[in-house]
């Protein structure tokens, strides 16, 4: 049984949440905007992020693989589902679990500025910023975190994990 010591506990992340959603309504200044899930990492952070963006928010989610059930990118990401509608003209916030080497992110940084939004953002709650493979930086980052290998709040180790409060680093 891999050992799961807690890295970021429910608090400190309820409260940087809080802290994004505050800023993200600040910059919209009572635009509508819609949050793009990127599945299914991302469902608990687009939950809890929602509920602090006073907005009007609408959601929409994606799903893409790379991972498959391995700790390690295949470096190849495939699109698993799109949204459902155009996003052109729209205030469109991705919104991801955790930035990591950023292969992810840069393909659909490709595949929504196709759409001609209105503005394009990225709100990450990690950012695992040594591994990086691919120019990118979100413009909302919850934390910064070092090279380990994280669950929980949404993230898995083989689809195990995702349910927990805290973010956790799995020791072998
Ligand atoms: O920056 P990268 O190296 O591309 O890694 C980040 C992506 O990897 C994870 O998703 P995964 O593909 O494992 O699917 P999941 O969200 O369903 O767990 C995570 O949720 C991000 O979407
Ligand atoms: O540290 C991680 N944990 C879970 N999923 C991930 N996908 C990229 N990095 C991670
Ligand atoms: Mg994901």
């Amino acid at each position: 049984m891999p050992n799961l010591k807690v890295l970021l506990s429910r608090e400190q992340i309820q409260k940087r949440v809080a802290e994004i959603g505050a800023e993200i309504s600040a910059e919209f200044q009572g635009q509508p905007v819609v949050l793009i899930g990127v599945l299914k990492g991302a469902a608990i952070f687009l939950s809890d992020l929602a509920r602090n963006i006073a907005l009007d928010a609408t959601f929409d989610f994606i799903a893409v693989s790379s991972y498959g059930s391995e700790k390690q990118t295949s470096g190849e990401v495939k699109l698993n589902k799109d949204v459902d509608n155009s996003m052109e003209g729209k205030n469109v916030i991705l919104v991801e679990d955790i930035l990591d080497t950023g292969l992810t992110m840069s393909y659909l940084m490709k595949v929504f500025g196709a759409h001609h939004p209105k503005a394009l953002k990225i709100a990450a709650l990690l950012d695992k910023t040594e591994r990086r493979k691919m120019p990118i930086r979100a413009d909302y980052v919850g934390f910064e975190i070092p090279d380990k290998f994280v669950v929980g709040y949404g993230m898995d180790a083989a689809e195990r994990y995702r349910n927990l409060p805290d973010i956790c680093v799995v020791e072998e």
